[in-house]
């Protein structure tokens, strides 16, 4: 039987914040291509744990980025293999749109050196996806809270990494940006991309390949949304206070009253 590639992997990761331990030995595997969400309540160090994928933040432990060990890397090299977007992220009002979604490009381009046409033509296609491409010449101030995510996901897609840590990309969106936001997941799983996000609404997150949830700076549970036992996992974590039921052959979570 062939072992699947792994893009990301955690060995005995702890974190600890302000001298407050937050995460307490993570261990997890990601195999390449699949799209995973993580959940659990709040506070349960989702966010934590994205960044730390990101080597964002000082960890004990291992992690590894396909067979390399991430802190190990280049930082480079490091951003053209992983895209990263965050929750609130700050960028200059004063920025056009076309620039900031440019800034994703960054990783592959020399100090200094001009945008090439390639480049040219993945912002565009990367701002078409997002359908944010009316709003090239506006700088991102001038947007909504909505319009500007689909700008900085714009951003996080021109980066063309090999695997997309997102937090929160949902937050803002409309519904039919939120679908449409499912449809470039799946596009990018397709060509072999891998998508971590954080996701708080259940149902959206259930759309993914596998769930990993969390609780209390802890894994209680990894594998797949279609799984029963993942259904469970999530019930739990949230005091039973959601129920997962199958409705036109699609998963969702509904409030128990
Ligand atoms: N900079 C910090 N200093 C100290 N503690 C922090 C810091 N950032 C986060 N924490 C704590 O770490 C824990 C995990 O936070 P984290 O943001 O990862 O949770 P989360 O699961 O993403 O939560 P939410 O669903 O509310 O966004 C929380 O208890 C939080 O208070």
């Amino acid at each position: 039987m062939h072992t699947p590639l792994m893009a990301l992997q955690l060995r005995d990761v702890h974190v600890s914040l302000a001298g407050q331990a937050v995460l307490h030995g993570i261990d997890l595997s990601f195999v390449a291509g699949r799209w995973t969400s993580i959940v659990g309540p709040n506070g349960a160090g989702k966010s934590t744990l994205l960044k730390v994928m990101a080597g964002l933040l000082p960890v004990r432990g291992r992690i590894f980025l396909f067979d390399q060990e991430l802190m190990a890397m280049d930082r480079k090299q490091r951003a053209q293999q992983l895209s990263w977007l965050g929750q609130n992220e700050s960028t200059s009002d004063d920025l056009r749109v076309w620039d900031v979604v440019m800034l994703g490009r960054m990783p592959h381009q020399d100090w200094l050196a001009a945008p090439n046409a390639h480049d040219h033509a993945v912002v565009e296609t990367a701002l078409k996806a997002t359908q944010a491409w009316d709003w090239r010449e506006r700088s991102i101030g001038q947007l909504s809270g909505g319009e500007r995510q689909r700008v900085l996901l714009a951003r996080a897609m021109a980066v063309q990494a090999q695997v997309m840590l997102m937090d929160e990309p949902l937050a803002n969106l409309d519904p039919p940006h939120q679908v449409d936001w499912l449809e470039q997941v799946r596009c990018l799983t397709a060509q072999n991309t891998t998508v971590i996000s954080v996701l708080h609404e259940v149902g959206m997150a259930l759309h993914a390949d596998d769930m990993v949830v969390m609780q209390a700076g802890r894994v209680v549970h990894q594998g797949a949304c279609a799984d029963a036992a993942t259904h469970r996992a999530v019930e739990a974590v949230f005091d039973k206070r959601i129920a997962i039921h199958s409705l036109d052959g699609q998963w969702v979570a509904v409030p128990k009253l």
